[in-house]
């Protein structure tokens, strides 16, 4: 027999998302897509040339293989390489600052910002950022933080050919652009994952691509 708990919602986690909402519409230069399935939002220009070339710098420098926490078997899924950026380098603190000031999301509650970095050829297929509620990943990754709420991505480049990344849900494909942040919301209102947030951050075909992506969880970050 199973207990319901109630969801436990922390101000500024992100759940419920309506706080993050207002704070991203109140901004200038959003975007919302319209799509009734997902809460999905563009902002063009959000980091400046001078600050994507000084991330794409570090990441250049200092990266590793990209890992996956909920590991599928398939050694292809996702070939790009990480870089874990440092909270204490004021490049880094500044790019921070900005998406809680956009999203009024908690800094608490905000996984530590990564670069990513994508080869010719190299991609990570269709997923989702949260952890399905069942099995051992969910407990591995989620029981002392609680699910993924929010994603902020931003592109620091444009690659010459492909990296786009496709929405199969919502039939949406954002197209990489030095500067441009995408954010959303990964659960439904109830706490569980929105299976419609499923996106694919699809392979080079020519240059480099770089990204940077920060989550957000339903309770405070702690390793
Ligand atoms: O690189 C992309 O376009 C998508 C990246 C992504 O989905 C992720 O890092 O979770
Ligand atoms: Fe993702």
């Amino acid at each position: 027999m199973s207990t319901l708990r109630p969801v436990l919602r922390y101000p500024g986690s992100g759940l419920p998302p309506e706080p993050v909402i207002a704070s991203i519409l109140a901004q200038p230069g959003v975007q919302r897509v319209p799509s009734p399935k997902l809460n999905l939002f563009i902002r063009r220009g959000f980091l400046t040339p001078e600050q994507c070339a000084g991330f794409i710098e570090r990441i250049d420098i200092n990266r590793r293989p990209s890992t996956i926490a909920d590991a599928n078997g398939d050694p292809t899924f996702r070939t790009s390489e990480t870089c874990d950026l440092d909270p204490n380098d004021p490049l880094v603190a500044e790019a921070e600052a900005a998406i809680i000031a956009f999203t009024g999301l908690n800094p608490a509650h905000g996984e530590p910002l990564q670069g990513q970095r994508y080869a010719v050829g190299q991609e990570f297929k269709a997923h989702t950022d949260y952890f399905a509620s069942k099995g051992e990943d969910y407990k591995k990754y989620c029981a002392k933080t609680g699910n993924r709420t929010w994603t902020v991505m931003l592109y620091l480049n444009a690659p010459e050919a492909g990296g786009a990344t496709r929405f199969k849900a919502i039939d949406k494909i954002v197209q990489p652009e030095t500067g441009k942040l995408l954010a959303w919301n990964n659960l439904r209102p109830d706490g569980r994952g929105n299976p419609s947030t499923i996106h694919h951050g699809m392979k080079v075909r020519a240059g480099t691509k770089y990204v940077l992506t920060k989550w957000f969880r339903e309770r405070p970050w702690t390793w």
